[in-house]
C-alpha cells in the first residue's frame, strides 16, 4: 500500500492517498453502489484529475475527455471483458478495435433513422399497453397513485422484447417472464466479479438469457418468410444472410466479423441491447418524470408544446414520431434529465495502451482512465445554475446561459464508440414522454425518499416514485 501511495507512477496525481493505494474503497463504495456521490467530492478537493485507485485516474476536464474518447480513441478497459458472455468479445464489451470496427458496421444501420421508424408501431404497442395497465391500476386502486419507477422499468424491458427479439416480455403485465430476473442476477453478478473474480466459482453466471436470445434466432428463421418481422432481430438475420451470400459469390466479405456472425452471436448481441438498452431507458425516464412533476411550471409548458404539435390528432390517438421528433421542449426536458442524471455516472473507462503525456499528467501503459460526466454536467463553469432543472438551456433562443460546449455533456459517450442505440433511445423517450404528458394529469407525492444507486446504470434506491395520475380530459 505504501509502494502504490507513494512510489507508483501515478503517485504524482492529486487524490486522497490511503484510497489511492488500495482496491478496497473502490471496490466498497462500487458493490454499494454508492460511489457516485463520493467522486464529485473526490473532484471538488482535488481538481479535474484525480486518482481514485492504484491504477485507476477519474478525468473530468473536456479537452482531456475529447483527447480520451475521441481524438486518441483509446480501447475499452479490459474491464469489459466481464461481459463477453461467452468468451468471445461482442459490441458492447469489444476491447480489439478492428473487431469492433467491422462487428460496429454490421450491425449500425440497424440503428439508422430509417430502419428505426419502421419499429415505431412496435413501441406504440407496448406503450398502448402501458396505457392500458395505468388506467386498470388507476381504477383499481383510488386515489391513483402509481409507482411509475416500476412500470417504467417493466415498458422498457418490453419495448427491448418486441423490437430486439421479436416478442415482449409481458412484462408490464405481470412478473412471470424468466429472462429479465435472469439478466438482473447476472448483472449484479458482473459487478462483484469485477472486484472479486473468483466468486465466479462460488457463484456462476446464470447464462439462461443467453440461450433465449438463440432460440429466437432460431424459431425466426424457422418460420420462413411468413415470419418476417421488421425489428432488429430481422435486420440482424438478414446481416447474416447478406455477409453469406456475399462470401460464397467469391466478393469475400472484407471483415471476418461476418463469417462469425453465427446464430449464437446474433441471439448474444440481442442479449447486449437488452442490458444496455432496458435499465438505461428506464432510469432517464424516471428522472425525467420525476423532474418534470417537481416542476409543474415545466411540465404545463410541455404539455402545451404536445398539444400545439398533435392537435389535429383524434381524440386518444398516440402521437407519431414525426409529430414530436424535432420538439425543442420535449428533447431539453430529456436532455435536462440526462445532465442531472447521466447514466455512466461513474465515468467511462478506457485503458492506455502505451506510456503517454496528456495535458502535462504522465500515465503508464495499462493506466486506466475513467471518462466522468457526472463532474462535467455538474459543473458551474459549464451549466450556471448546474444543480437547476432547467430544460430551456439546450433551446438556443430561449436558454438565459451561454451555449453548451462540447464535451462538456456526454449522456451517450462520444467518439466510434458513442452508444449505438442513441436514435433509438431518444425515440423510445420522446415517444413515452409525450403520451404520458398527453394523456394523464400527474402531480407530485411528497416526502418519498430520491437518494440512487448506482451499479451499471443509477436507479432510486426503493425502487419506487409514487405519483398521482389521473386520466386527462382535453377540455
Ligand atoms: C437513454 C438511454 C441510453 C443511454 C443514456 C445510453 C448510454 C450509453 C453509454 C454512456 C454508452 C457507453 C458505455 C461505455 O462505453 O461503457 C452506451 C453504449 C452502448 N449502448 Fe447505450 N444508452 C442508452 C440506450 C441504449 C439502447 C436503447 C441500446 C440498444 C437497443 C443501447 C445500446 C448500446 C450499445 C450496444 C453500446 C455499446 C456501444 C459500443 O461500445 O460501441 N443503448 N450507451
Amino acid at each position: 500500500m505504501i509502494s502504490n501511495a507513494f512510489f507508483h507512477p501515478l503517485s504524482p496525481i492529486p487524490g486522497n492517498k490511503l484510497i489511492a493505494s488500495t482496491r478496497f474503497f473502490e471496490a466498497l463504495l462500487s458493490l454499494s453502489g454508492r460511489a457516485h456521490y463520493c467522486l464529485p467530492l473526490t473532484h471538488k478537493l482535488y481538481g479535474k484529475v484525480v486518482r481514485v485507485a492504484p491504477n485507476i485516474v477519474s478525468v473530468a476536464d473536456k479537452d482531456m475527455i475529447r483527447e480520451i474518447l475521441v481524438t486518441t480513441d483509446y480501447p475499452k478497459s479490459a474491464i469489459y471483458q466481464v461481459f463477453d458472455f461467452d468468451g468471445h468479445e461482442n459490441l458492447f464489451s469489444a476491447r480489439n478495435k478492428s473487431f469492433y470496427k467491422s462487428r460496429r458496421r454490421l450491425v449500425a444501420p440497424a440503428f439508422g433513422l430509417q430502419y428505426l421508424q419502421s419499429v415505431e408501431p412496435l413501441m406504440h404497442k407496448c406503450i398502448d399497453g402501458l396505457l392500458q395497465e395505468i388506467d386498470g391500476t388507476l381504477d383499481a386502486l383510488p386515489p391513483g397513485q402509481i409507482n411509475i419507477n416500476s412500470f417504467m422499468f417493466r415498458l422498457s424491458l418490453d419495448i427491448i422484447g418486441e423490437t430486439v427479439f421479436g416478442q415482449s416480455f409481458e412484462t408490464i403485465k405481470d412478473d412471470a417472464h424468466p429472462v429479465p430476473h435472469q439478466l438482473e442476477k447476472t448483472i449484479k453478478q458482473m459487478m462483484q466479479q469485477t472486484f472479486i473474480p473468483w466468486m465466479k466459482y462460488i457463484d456462476p453466471f446464470d447464462f439462461s438469457f443467453r440461450d433465449f436470445g438463440a432460440a429466437c434466432v432460431k424459431q425466426r428463421k424457422a418460420s420462413g418468410e411468413a415470419g418476417r418481422r421488421v425489428d432488429l432481430l430481422q435486420y440482424l438475420i438478414d446481416a447474416q444472410a447478406k455477409g453469406r451470400e456475399d462470401s460464397n459469390g467469391g466478393s469475400k466479405h472484407e471483415d471476418m466479423a461476418c463469417e462469425e456472425f453465427t446464430d449464437k452471436v446474433i441471439g448474444i448481441e440481442a442479449c447486449v441491447f437488452l442490458i444496455a438498452g432496458a435499465d438505461t431507458a428506464h432510469s432517464v425516464m424516471t428522472f425525467t418524470l420525476m423532474f418534470l412533476i417537481k416542476h409543474p411550471d415545466k411540465l404545463i409548458k410541455l404539455r402545451s408544446e404536445l398539444d400545439l404539435a398533435t392537435a389535429t390528432n383524434p381524440c386518444g390517438s398516440l402521437p407519431t414520431y414525426e409529430q414530436i421528433r424535432k420538439l425543442p421542449y420535449l428533447t431539453g426536458c430529456i436532455n435536462e434529465s440526462m445532465r442531472l442524471r447521466p447514466t455512466a455516472a461513474l465515468g467511462i473507462p478506457r485503458d492506455v495502451d502505451e506510456d503517454v503525456v496528456i495535458n502535462n499528467y504522465y500515465f503508464p501503459k495499462g493506466t486506466t482512465l475513467l471518462a466522468s460526466p457526472l463532474q462535467l454536467h455538474l459543473s458551474e463553469e459549464y451549466f450556471p445554475q448546474a444543480a437547476e432543472y432547467i430544460p430551456e438551456r439546450w433551446i438556443p433562443d430561449e436558454s438565459p446561459f451561454p451555449p453548451v460546449q462540447d464535451f462538456t455533456y456526454y449522456p451517450f459517450s462520444a467518439g466510434s464508440r458513442v452508444c449505438i442505440g442513441k436514435n433509438f433511445a431518444m425515440m423510445e423517450l420522446r415517444l413515452i414522454l409525450a403520451t404520458l404528458v398527453l394523456s394523464y394529469d400527474m402531480e407530485l407525492v411528497p416526502n418519498q425518499r430520491e437518494d440512487c444507486v448506482q451499479y451499471l446504470t443509477p436507479s432510486l434506491a426503493t425502487g419506487s416514485y409514487i405519483i398521482k395520475m389521473k386520466r386527462r380530459h382535453k377540455e
